[in-house]
């Protein structure tokens, strides 16, 4: 009994002695000894060897009849072809494994390395370089740990990064190699994200990329896949000299099995990542340190001068919008969920309009967050993983993001507790582009195999920070395709000084700064499917509502969520609606459990002639944006292309 009265709880070391006493049994550690004599046999019994990656008996494939040596050779040598100089004609030296476990007996099994030149060329040709293909998330921690400054493992368990000076992507030092092919081909010129380059200077970049890999002391690889449609799955290598990058990379791509892995073979294309490295810029067309590199024809992309993992992602999205478009496929910038009924919802929107967000939800099974394929058989996800915007991230209005941020999740750029580690979410100390890459089974309501049937409707996001566009509008098919081709947003960057303007951000086909062809290829690929399928087109402004920036506020996620359930559940297409002026959007006169007055954007405005002149300014910035368009063609008639362009603001 304590001094004031209250009984002491007995402690839990008491507790302990009492239940021995009671069992008789010790748990003291004069028990059972481990099998080892000294701490270094100790230690060899704590990890054991990881089980045969293929059944021989059956299996196909190029290496389905070698022996675990053979294999191992053979991966070596595809590996050290991938890292091969083109000037010194010879792969590099390569061995398999961490670099810093030479000493240990189990290295020597593994250390297998591609033949000796006969001449050494030069001193590169002298040194091994250790391969680390395919790690295991924990063994990528242990190597961004002790390798990486700036890693650590969050509260949760996550793996926090710094991705550097860079912390979002850098679309002016983007090149696409301009060949006799590509010249044709590829969407060049005004409003195209394809900057030229000649074959001659990706060579040198190249070559730049891979001397610098080969100077390393080790390299990650990773083989992996994009497309969930086997019919067209594309096998990606990435070389990189970052865990970040490697971990990065398991968790957007596709995993392979280890029956896939064994029979992997020769990538369909290549990544050489670099960035730590600068680009030089002496060499002709490098207009900073920093250059991304595709060159279609030889299947590679070269990155010099950034760490950003998100290059790598969107990169291969490029690849995936050359690719699939020969094949009939049409590539998408967008989020895609699917229902209990099977019907499936595509998401599009420029980056922090709601695809991650929304698509992500609790009632729904998730197909993808950000890029897909729909083909003649449905839809596909292209990665194997989500990359959603943690800015404010909360655990009450986005739960299944805020839990997927556990063990194996890259946390890019974010803020913690120095001894805690918890996540400080709102701290945009570093960036506001705070990002967590995870695989997509972190969201429990994943479906996997992602792929689904053909999408029932087809939604467009934009954050309008000017605050006219309806919170939801129902769209025809030409002004589906009008607002598909636009590409509309407007965000505001900053809130540090104070009221900004919002800038209007016109990106054709949601993501004008990934799609190779012209983006009346896309959109005509996309009205062909719409109708084929007969999906309905909606505009949703998850953006400003009762004024722009500074005076309204941001649309309630909850209120979103709502018009999006009425959108999935049918209910919505048998509203009541109403045609706005300037923009003829149909709007719905209720959405269950929306407050009806927020429907209708200029009923939330107090100063209804700054909402018309907001709303003209839109409409003039849209036309503008279009004028290029007009030149273009859509589909096989000109009916649709007279169409669309009708279908645009008219004042
Ligand atoms: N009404 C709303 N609807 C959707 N998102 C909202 C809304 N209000 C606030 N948000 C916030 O806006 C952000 C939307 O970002 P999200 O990650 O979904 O973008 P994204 O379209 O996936 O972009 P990216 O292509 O860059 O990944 C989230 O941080 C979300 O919490
Ligand atoms: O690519 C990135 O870095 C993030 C993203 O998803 C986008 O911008 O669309
Ligand atoms: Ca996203
Ligand atoms: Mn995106």
């Amino acid at each position: 009994m304590a001094a004031n009265g209250v009984p002491t709880p007995k402690s839990p070391l008491a507790r302990i002695v009492t239940q021995k006493q009671q069992n008789g049994i010790s748990h003291g550690d004069g028990g059972k000894t481990v099998k080892a004599q000294t701490i270094d046999e100790l230690h060899s019994l704590q990890k054991k060897k990881s089980a045969p990656t293929t059944p021989l008996d059956g299996a196909q494939g190029a290496f389905a009849s070698m022996s675990d040596d053979e294999r191992q050779k053979q991966q070596l040598k595809s590996i050290s072809a991938s890292l091969a100089s083109l000037t010194r004609e010879t792969g590099p030296k390569l061995v398999k494994g961490d670099p810093a476990k030479a000493q240990s007996g189990a290295r020597v099994a593994h250390h297998h390395h591609v033949e000796a030149p006969t001449i050494s060329v030069s001193d590169s040709a002298l040194k091994f370089t250790h391969v680390l293909y395919n790690l295991s998330p924990g063994e990528l921690y242990e190597q961004a740990i002790k390798y990486e400054k700036g890693s650590f493992i969050t509260s949760t368990g996550a793996l926090a990064t710094l991705s550097g000076a860079k912390t979002g992507r850098s679309p002016r030092d983007k090149r696409v190699v301009c060949d006799d092919t590509t010249k044709d081909e590829l969407w060049w010129g005004k409003g195209s994200p394809n900057i030229e380059m000649d074959e001659q200077t990706f060579l040198v970049n190249r070559e730049r990329a891979v001397d610098y890999l080969n100077s390393l002391d080790k390299v990650f690889v990773n083989d992996q896949f994009l497309n969930w449609d086997p019919k067209n799955r594309i096998k990606v290598r990435i070389v990189s000299a970052r865990a970040y990058h490697s971990l990065f990379m398991h968790n957007m791509c596709i995993r392979p099995t280890p029956e896939e892995l064994e029979n992997f073979g020769t990538p369909d294309f290549t990544i050489y990542n670099a960035g730590q490295f600068p680009c030089n810029r002496f060499t002709h067309y490098m207009t900073s340190s920093t250059s991304i590199d595709l060159n279609l024809a030889r299947r590679e992309m070269v990155i010099l001068g950034t760490q950003y993992a998100g290059e790598m992602k969107k990169g291969l999205f490029s690849v995936m919008h050359y690719l699939m478009p020969k094949r009939q496929i049409l590539s998408l910038h967008s989020g895609c969920n699917m229902g209990k009924d099977g019907d499936v919802a595509l998401f599009f929107g420029l980056s922090g309009t709601g695809k991650t967000t929304l698509s992500t939800d609790n009632n729904r099974y998730l197909i993808g967050d950000d890029e897909h394929c729909w083909s003649d058989a449905g839809v596909s996800n292209i990665e194997g993983g989500c990359y959603a915007k943690c800015i404010d991230l909360s655990k009450e209005k986005e739960p299944e993001i805020w839990n997927a941020i556990k063990f194996g999740t890259v946390l890019e750029n974010v803020v913690f507790d120095e001894h805690d580690r918890e996540v400080d979410y709102a701290d945009k100390s570093v960036t506001e582009n705070t990002r967590a890459a995870y695989p997509i089974e972190f969201i429990p309501n994943a479906k996997i195999p992602c792929v689904g049937p053909h999408p029932k409707n087809v939604i467009l996001l934009a954050c309008d920070a000017f605050g006219v566009l309806p919170p939801v509008s129902k769209l025809t098919m030409a002004q589906t395709m009008y607002h598909f081709i636009s590409g509309y947003t407007a965000l505001v960057a900053g809130t540090e000084d104070g009221i900004k303007e919002p800038t209007a951000t016109f990106s054709a086909c949601f993501g004008a700064a990934f799609i190779m062809l012209h983006p009346t290829k896309y959109a005509a690929m996309l009205a062909e499917k719409m109708q084929k399928h007969g999906a309905t087109g909606w505009l949703v402004n998850t953006g400003w509502s009762g004024g722009s920036y500074g005076y309204g506020s941001r649309i309630k996620l909850p209120y979103t969520r709502k018009i999006i359930d009425a959108i999935h559940s049918g209910s919505l297409l048998n509203a009541t609606f109403e045609k706005t002026e300037v923009f003829g959007l149909e709007i719905p006169t209720e959405v269950e459990g929306v407050p009806s007055e927020i429907l209708r954007p200029e009923n939330t405005w107090s100063d209804k002639k700054a909402y018309k002149d907001t709303l003209l300014k839109l409409g003039g910035l849209f036309k503008n944006n279009f004028e290029t368009f007009t030149n273009y063609k859509i589909g096989t008639d000109n009916k649709l292309t007279e169409e669309i362009l009708a279908a645009g603001p008219q004042f």
